[in-house]
């Protein structure tokens, strides 16, 4: 056994010999259980020996050694037979699987079975770009993308400013310290509003009070007019978000005003906050599509991008209301826009009402934007723009982005939980499709 171990180590420069040895025999018996591999000695020495013997061994969590065949069987029939080739990424770049979990929010304990934890971050890391982009971006078409992403969560607004059922303010304000816990680093809270237009956003002065001791994140609302902006101020708002529309008609519907008389209004809030130094978004709905005009012209919004920036708006966020949007319509209303807004000050606001928010986040990205909202599970729709589903789920969008390598310092096990706790009260299933998929992954492991 000793020769053939060095000799893997000098063939594969493997600098510790001695840990081969450690994981050797379990590792043959379990490559032997294996009908798949019973027969590739080759698959054994070539791949098997050195990535195993590059592992760190983990604390509390089952040694790779003691990992056994009925383990492996299993994590090939959820879709791992990758696991063996794939091992080297089990480490993090240095960092142990438990290390991994807890970046993750994971606790291997609570699922059960070390061995499951160790399949799971295995599986919940396949979303990874493989080594060769990691990092660099080198890759021609991920080359500009962004290297940070700031994502900036909508749910306590956006998602729940549509709910029928009075949503209470505790679990409002729970949801929001739950979201901050998993380090995303803007919640949209509230909006101070007329409370007849948006009952379900009655209570904004409460939720701001409740968290004005949450730390770890901006909370800026939305604030329709100067009676808006000094409620929010006296409610201890510090930024806020005015929203103004590209098509006349959902402008008249959604705040009962012309585009122009909305941005005479909007002049008035960003004066006012200029006094306080706050800084003010400015959104602009239905960038290419409304829901009574159809489609709308890149140079309509560009002319409200405009508008909104000359007035002061430190970043303007262009909203896909209905969720019509494709590539195909999203890039031209973006150059369109990069014409008289910097990308840097630009963020993108999907709703995913035909399933094409992702890949207009990533040509998005692509072009430079580095600024995504989302909202957590899904949640969403606008009470003005019938039939508009949710926007693109905080969840998708981390998923996403951690398979590019990009950073957002958001850790989806502790999205997951926000997830699932807004869902479970409204008494629904995510709309996140990864928190579904991780979920089961989850569901399975932990009966392993
Ligand atoms: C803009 C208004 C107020 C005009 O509403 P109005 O009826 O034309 O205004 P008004 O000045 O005649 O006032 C009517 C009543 O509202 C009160 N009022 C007036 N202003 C406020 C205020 N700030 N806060 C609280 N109360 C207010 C005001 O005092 C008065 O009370 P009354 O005398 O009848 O008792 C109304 O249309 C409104 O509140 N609209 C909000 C609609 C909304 O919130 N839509 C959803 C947000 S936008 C969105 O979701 C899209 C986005 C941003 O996510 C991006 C995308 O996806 O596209």
């Amino acid at each position: 056994m000793r020769p053939a171990v060095n000799r893997a180590a000098r063939l594969f420069q493997v600098k510790r010999p001695a840990k081969i040895v450690v994981v050797v025999v379990d590792a043959m018996l379990a490559v032997r259980s294996l009908n798949k591999f019973s027969q590739s000695s080759t698959f054994f020495f070539h791949k098997l020996i050195p990535v195993m013997a590059n592992l760190e061994e983990p604390q509390g969590v089952t040694k790779p050694s003691s990992i056994g065949a009925d383990t492996l069987k299993r994590c090939e029939d959820i879709g791992e037979a990758s696991l063996w080739r794939k091992q080297k990424r089990i480490t993090f770049q240095g960092d142990t699987v438990n290390g991994a979990l807890a970046s993750r929010g994971w606790n291997y304990q609570s699922l059960g079975n070390a061995r499951d934890a160790w399949c799971l971050v295995n599986r919940h890391y396949s979303s990874h770009c493989n080594d060769k982009c990691t990092g660099e971006l080198s890759n021609k078409f991920l080359r500009s993308i962004p290297e940070y992403i700031n994502i900036v969560e909508v749910g306590p607004r956006d998602g729940l400013q549509n709910e029928k059922q009075i949503v209470p303010t505790s679990v409002k304000v729970e949801l929001i310290k739950m979201l901050v816990s998993s380090g995303l680093p803007i919640v949209e809270a509230t909006s101070f509003v007329s409370p007849k237009w948006v009952p379900q956003l009655a209570d904004a002065k409460d939720v701001m009070e409740a968290i004005q001791n949450v730390e770890g994140a901006r909370f800026p609302v939305l604030t329709p007019n100067v009676k808006g902006f000094e409620a929010a101020v006296a409610a201890g708002a510090k930024e806020v978000a005015v929203f103004a529309a590209a098509s006349e008609s959902f402008s008249k519907s959604n705040i009962n005003c012309s585009i122009e008389e909305s941005l005479t209004r909007y002049r008035d809030v960003a004066l006012a906050a200029g006094k306080l130094s706050f800084p003010v978004r400015g959104y602009i709905s239905c960038v290419v599509g409304c829901p009574m005009e159809g489609m709308v012209a890149p140079a309509k919004v560009a002319y409200v991008a405009r508008e909104l920036y000359d007035m002061g708006c430190s970043e303007i966020a262009l909203g896909d209301t209905i969720g019509v949007g494709t590539p195909g319509t999203v890039i031209p209303m973006l150059e369109a826009v990069m014409g008289f807004v910097p990308v840097d000050k630009l963020a993108v606001h999907f709703h995913d009402t035909y399933g094409q928010a992702l890949s207009n986040i990533l040509v998005s990205l692509q072009m430079g934007i580095s600024t995504v909202d989302s909202s957590v599970s899904g949640l969403g729709g606008c009470p003005y723009a019938k039939g508009a589903s949710g926007n693109v789920a905080t969840e998708d969008v981390v998923y996403m982005l951690d398979g590019l390598g990009v950073k957002t310092n958001v850790n989806l096990g502790k999205l997951m939980l926000a997830g699932e706790f807004i869902s479970k009260h409204l008494g629904r299933p995510s709309g996140s499709k990864a928190a579904i998929a991780l979920s089961k992954v989850t569901a399975r492991a932990s009966k392993l």
